[in-house]
């Protein structure tokens, strides 16, 4: 497969922050990245560095094979959407589209116009006088309507009320059907974005902490519940990523199990419940991290 993006010990350091520490990445083409993690992770300093807008105090970052620090032919194929995009004063939201159509080569002004009506955004306003939600929404449809061979979404619906987030998780999927591209989304929305999601990076304190196929990701967990010295004994020893008891009942949340391991589960009389791919990331990036069990 060809790797769209590719870093290699990548770093950003401000003072004694590690906003990025030693980040070795390699996405696909193709495919949609979930890029998640808690606030101040290194997400946006991380799409960032991809971009070129920000300098790396150490380590490179490849997009489409060529170093993207200033430039032009891996910009011209990149659109970055950025969380909070600033505009000057008298600029609407039409003039954000023309201005988007003279920079992607791809870019689709009907299918903008059909998202900006479905994502009731009025063009004909000030982006300054619109709302947040709106503010959102006109990055939403630059990203989707670029059709950038490479698009960056960095946390693309803040603001987006439950049906506009909607309306953009099914235009992005039928839209990637379509006109197949490569994707990487910054979120905070893990179960919402969840179903969009070939890969998950997740990163932490500025490095990455897992990365891997959703699907695969998704089977790795599961919960057990049942009485405590039943979950005890079969926890015992394993990656017990979360734990709670009420009484004599427990419940433990535990990595990387198989298919032997779950039906030892059910042999010892627990019940399986599935882990989903938030309740994973809130496990691994968490307070209460990963851990063998000692008892
Ligand atoms: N210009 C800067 N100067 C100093 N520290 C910075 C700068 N930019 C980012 N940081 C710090 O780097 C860390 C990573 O920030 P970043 O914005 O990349 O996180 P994030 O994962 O995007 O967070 P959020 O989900 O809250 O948007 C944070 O601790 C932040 O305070």
């Amino acid at each position: 497969m060809t790797a769209i993006i590719e870093t290699e010990g990548l770093t950003r350091r401000y003072g004694d922050v590690h906003a990025v520490e030693d980040v070795t990445l390699r996405v696909e083409e193709g495919s949609v990245y979930g890029l998640l993690g808690r606030n101040g992770a290194g997400k946006t300093t991380l799409l960032q560095l991809l971009t070129g807008q920000e300098f790396a105090t150490s380590g490179e970052a490849r997009l489409f094979g060529e170093r993207s620090l200033e430039n032009p032919r891996v910009l011209g194929r990149t659109c970055l959407v950025k969380e909070s995009q600033s505009y000057p004063d008298n600029v609407r939201g039409h003039h954000v589209l023309r201005a988007a159509s003279w920079s992607y080569a791809h870019w689709d002004q009907d299918y903008a116009i059909r998202l900006a009506d479905d994502l009731r955004v009025p063009l004909g306003r000030r982006v300054k006088k619109m709302s947040r939600g709106q503010r959102s929404a006109v990055g939403a449809i630059v990203g989707l309507a670029s059709r950038a061979e490479l698009t960056l979404f960095d946390e693309p619906y803040a603001g987006l009320d439950a049906v506009a987030r909607q309306v953009f998780y099914d235009a992005l999927l039928a839209d990637l059907a379509e006109h197949p591209r490569t994707v990487v989304m910054s979120t905070h929305l893990i179960d919402e974005a969840s179903p969009l999601l070939d890969r998950v990076v997740v990163i932490d304190e500025g490095r990455i902490v897992i990365d891997a196929e959703a699907d695969a990701l998704r089977g790795t967990a599961v919960t057990v519940v049942g009485r405590a010295q039943d979950v005890d004994a079969f926890v015992s020893g394993r990656d017990v990523l979360r734990r709670d008891r009420i009484g004599g009942i427990s419940s433990a949340t535990v990595a990387d199990v198989d298919h032997a391991a779950r039906a030892a589960a059910t042999a010892a009389g627990l019940e399986l419940a599935p882990v989903s791919l938030q309740e994973l990331v809130v496990a691994r990036t968490g307070g209460a991290r990963g851990r063998k069990d000692p008892s």
